[in-house]
């Protein structure tokens, strides 16, 4: 595998290899190799194609949804942000996203109001899924659920094989984690002639919501549209691969690793969309307790000496926002609420008032 930090392609990595003690240190160097010079993956082999098939198959039935039963589980009712959003009303890089989606996330009850209301307000981003209010049949409830367990155990897995990569033992990163993950369902309208060319299905940024981020290209293999950017500032295309998921490194994880491994900068553009594009990014979820402090100081003396690759980013990297890398916030959570209302305003002015204001004039 070429290992340079201006990557033209984005690396493929064998999941099946880590079995086989022979493979083994050659798979545990590539995935080096990807964490501190690229931040995106190509993994293949990881025996989960009976749940990523099922999604395949479910995202179109999805969003073929009536605009009313997709009210049913609108966003706008959900103070943990779980539920249907449409077209253009999530904002990334102060554009909106020509995207609709389902986002859902691990069973879980209301944590902040069965506290009495006592904790920190971001604990209110936990709550209950929508799932069983969807007006669809068990198989694609079933679909979503047992997508969401096995990629919860997928990510411990290969977080595992990330701290041997990165000579830690393999339950380093484990005191980091919450047990909710969540999983957003994703549709890209195809270009019509009134749009502009370039137009933005998401606009650049670091994935935020996670500490890695798994995504499944749901569409043909023809169909484009996911591009990373190096440090060159050259968009690279992440081109489907059948049977892969696509691997990238959150915000969160490039603040505990101090820069050695990079949360890189995406997007999603639709000029070359001949026909709608279908995704599911799965993000593995990070304690909302985490404080600055504790995240760059638990592994700051192994990561002292590494090299963290001191080039400066690309220029268009630099306007991407990154509250908790400009440790504005004292916890990630806090720094997560203020994402989201910042990204979904109208979900966040209804509930989340009391700091509305203040996240919103707060750039
Ligand atoms: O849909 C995709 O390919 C990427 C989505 C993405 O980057 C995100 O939702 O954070
Ligand atoms: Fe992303």
């Amino acid at each position: 595998m070429e290992r340079t930090p201006d990557f033209s392609a984005i690396p493929v990595i064998d999941l099946s290899r880590c079995y086989d003690p022979s493979t083994r240190p050659e798979l545990l160097a590539d995935l080096r190799h990807m964490l501190t010079d690229v931040g995106f993956l190509y993994l293949i082999n990881h025996r989960l194609s009976d749940v990523t098939n099922a999604i395949i198959d479910i995202l179109p039935q999805l969003f073929a949804l009536s605009p009313e039963q997709k009210c049913e589980v609108a966003l706008i009712n959900s103070p943990h942000f779980l539920g249907y959003s449409g077209e253009a009303t999530e904002t990334t890089a102060g554009q909106p996203d020509m995207r609709e989606q389902f986002e859902f996330a691990t069973a879980s009850s209301d944590v902040w109001e069965d506290g009495g209301r006592k904790g920190p307000l971001f604990q209110r981003l936990q709550g209950p899924n929508q799932v069983r209010s969807l007006p669809v049949s068990s198989k694609i409830r079933g679909a979503i659920t047992s997508y969401i367990s096995s990629l919860s155990d997928l990510s411990i897995t290969f977080l595992s094989l990330v701290a041997e990569a990165l000579n830690l033992s393999p339950d380093s990163f484990d005191h980091f984690l919450s047990n909710f993950n969540r999983l957003k369902l994703i549709r890209y309208p195809p270009p019509n002639s009134t749009r502009d060319t370039k137009t933005q299905g998401v606009g650049p940024h670091k994935d935020s919501s996670g500490w890695f981020t798994f995504l499944l290209q749901a569409s043909g293999p023809d169909v484009k549209g996911l591009q990373v950017l190096n440090n060159n500032g050259d968009w690279i295309d992440v081109a489907p691969i059948e049977g892969s998921l696509v691997v990238n490194i959150g915000q969160a994880f490039e603040v505990v690793t101090h820069g050695v491994c990079k949360a890189t900068v995406h997007r999603v553009i639709l000029d070359r969309l001949r026909e709608g594009r279908y995704s599911a990014a799965f993000f593995q979820g990070i304690r909302g307790s985490l404080t600055r402090t504790e995240a760059t100081e638990t592994l700051r003396h192994h990561f002292e000496g590494w090299d963290a690759k001191g080039k400066p980013a690309a220029i268009a990297a630099q306007d991407v926002e990154s509250p908790f890398l400009r440790g504005k916030y004292e916890t990630w959570g806090e720094s997560q609420l203020r994402t989201k209302i910042r990204s979904h305003q109208d979900v966040g002015r209804r509930w989340y008032q009391e700091v509305w204001d203040g996240y919103m004039e707060d750039v």
